[in-house]
């Protein structure tokens, strides 16, 4: 397999002119930061979730984003219409519900992309994690090798988020060297994350290409921000605000080319 190649500047153009649709089933914590980071991207946010409608909206989107918890009728609908779907599986790992509920969501539903962080990628591949409340902590030295058997077995495209951000397939997981510390001092970074590659995924052909556009933008804009470039901030609840603005204010000059950035670390056999 050749490594993809990747123009964020290309994508977020793509986004914009677009303007996908997003359907997003998300938790109550992060939900109007998910909407505004689909907008700020570009994309059409639309939070969905009565049974009378969702299969409906969902068919009519061009992304549709399914948290944890949420209805799986938009997943089935979501497959039935080749809409992509991302899956954030928040909190797998914690609690016995959660895997039970992620089992369900990565087995029922044929999501195009997993996103979600160490711990919680960890848990669903079944091996060593420890997600407290929906914080992953400890240390994955082989994330990637872990993403790429959630990969295999999910035939999903899988974004594991931690320090380093991860995107794998079934033969292959990059690097995507981007992103800032004070991401991960924000509630919602992950979410803002996966509904990120959702928008891109409804804007692109290709859900791979689209995954590490997203996932590069995503982290410049966390740099940008922590530069200061969108406005001082003097703690994260002000961070947050700066970062939403860069996601928004984010030009094609702002973005490296993906060969910068991007590191294939695992080839499969
Ligand atoms: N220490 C860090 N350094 C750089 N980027 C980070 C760091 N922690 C989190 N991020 C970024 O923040 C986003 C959310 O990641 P994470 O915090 O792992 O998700 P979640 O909020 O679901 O736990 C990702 O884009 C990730 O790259
Ligand atoms: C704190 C919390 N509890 C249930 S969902 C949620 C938000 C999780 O957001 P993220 O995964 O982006 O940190
Ligand atoms: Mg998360």
């Amino acid at each position: 397999m050749s490594d993809p190649t990747v123009d964020p500047a290309a994508a977020l153009s793509a986004v914009r002119r677009e303007q996908p649709l997003v359907n997003s089933l998300t938790n109550a914590v992060t939900v109007n930061d998910v909407a505004n980071a689909t907008l700020y991207w570009g994309g059409l946010p639309v939070m969905s979730d009565d049974e009378r409608e969702v299969a409906d909206m969902v068919a009519g989107a061009q992304a549709c984003l399914l948290n944890m918890g949420t209805v799986s009728e938009s997943g089935e609908a979501a497959n039935g219409n080749g809409v992509p779907l991302v899956v954030d599986p928040v909190g797998v790992g914690a609690t016995p519900t959660r895997d039970r509920v992620a089992e369900r969501l990565v087995s029922e539903v044929r999501p195009d992309v997993i996103n979600g962080n160490y711990g919680e990628i960890s848990a669903i591949a079944g091996e060593e994690s420890e997600v407290r409340g929906v914080e992953s902590v400890g240390e994955y030295a082989d994330i990637a090798e872990t993403a790429v058997a959630v990969a295999r077995r999910t035939d999903a495209v899988v974004v594991a988020s931690g320090e380093t951000d991860v995107v794998a397939t079934e033969d292959a997981a990059f690097e995507v060297r981007a992103g800032h510390p004070m991401m991960g001092e924000v509630v919602g970074t992950g979410c803002m994350q996966g509904v990120t590659v959702a928008t891109f995924a409804g804007a692109m052909e290709d859900t791979l290409t689209a995954a590490l556009a997203g996932t590069l933008a995503f982290g410049v804009a966390g740099e940008a921000a922590a530069d200061g470039q969108f406005g001082e901030y003097a703690g994260p609840a002000s961070y947050k605000i700066a970062f939403l603005d860069a996601v928004a204010g984010l030009g094609g000059v702002d973005l490296p080319d993906g060969d910068e950035r991007i590191e294939r670390v695992v080839e499969a056999a």
